[in-house]
């Protein structure tokens, strides 16, 4: 959790050095997530388990050689963009991100995504908790896009039926209502059938703490302008 001293400067002197940087990255957390799905569904046996355990503990010890102390927090880099890389649901460096993919559409977010075997929950289906997740980051995007980017104070799911690993799925998220610093919005995951799997109710405050970085509220929804350039405080989730 921040407590409201966002801006971390990250030097966009060389902005091909920082993409390839970026690449890099994104290339990493993939293929640790290809790593974590493959430590989920392998059977092999000792004595490649201690081997395999051998070589990732010892690659472990290669990125500790330079790492942070703590978490990342929000980045800003210099050219404005904010890097909040470390999101568990679609930040480019944790390998444990789905990754979510928005798009902005009429009125929200739509996000495409699809679940492997490291979420599973009950035989074959997402876990509760993830399908919550999910949810709660693209409501919470939604509201961010509108230029509310709040906390989720609460966020009330149904599950209507099992979410199935491995298949395309999509969860659309909307704003209902805002009301100065609250913003009300709800959302569904639908399967490949068109069956809505569960559905949510959301709201989203944007905290005493950091209010003075967004100006004024208004009293609802089409009021809102848009951050400039999505440089506007966001909320470590
Ligand atoms: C791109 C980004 C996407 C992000 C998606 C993911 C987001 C997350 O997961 S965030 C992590 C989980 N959430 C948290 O950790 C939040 C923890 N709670 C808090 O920080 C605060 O309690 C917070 C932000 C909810 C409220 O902030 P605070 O500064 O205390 O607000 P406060 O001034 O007391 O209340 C504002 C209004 O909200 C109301 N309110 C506060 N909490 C709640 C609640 N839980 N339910 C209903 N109303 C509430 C108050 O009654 C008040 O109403 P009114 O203005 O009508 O009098």
């Amino acid at each position: 959790m921040t407590d409201g001293t966002f801006v971390s400067p990250y030097p966009v002197e060389d902005p091909q050095s920082l993409a390839e940087l970026e690449r890099a990255q994104g290339d990493l957390a993939r293929a640790v997530g290809r790593l974590v799905d493959a430590t989920v569904r392998t059977r092999q046996e000792r004595p490649v388990l201690d081997e395999v355990t051998a070589r990732v503990d010892t690659l472990v010890e290669r990125l500790l050689e330079q790492a942070q102390e703590g978490p990342l927090g929000i980045e800003t880099s210099s050219d404005g963009r904010l890097r909040d890389h470390a999101n568990p649901m679609l930040g480019m460096r944790n390998p444990i991100a789905p990754p979510l993919v928005m798009t902005d559409d009429e009125g929200g977010v739509t996000c495409t995504f699809s679940l492997g075997a490291a979420y599973e929950g009950p035989p074959g289906c997402v876990h509760g908790g993830f399908v919550a997740a999910v949810l709660d980051q693209v409501l919470g995007t939604a509201a961010a896009r509108r230029g509310v980017p709040g906390l989720t104070a609460y966020l009330n799911t149904t599950y209507r039926r099992p979410t199935l690993l491995g298949t395309d799925l999509v969860c659309r998220g909307r704003i209902d209502r805002v009301d100065g610093w609250k913003i009300f919005a709800s959302g569904e995951i639908v399967d490949p059938q068109g069956e809505v799997t569960a559905e949510a109710e959301a709201l989203f405050i944007v905290p005493r703490w950091a209010r003075e970085h967004l100006g004024t509220p208004t009293g609802d929804a089409g009021d809102f302008a848009p951050p400039a350039g999505e440089t506007g405080v966001s909320p470590t989730p």
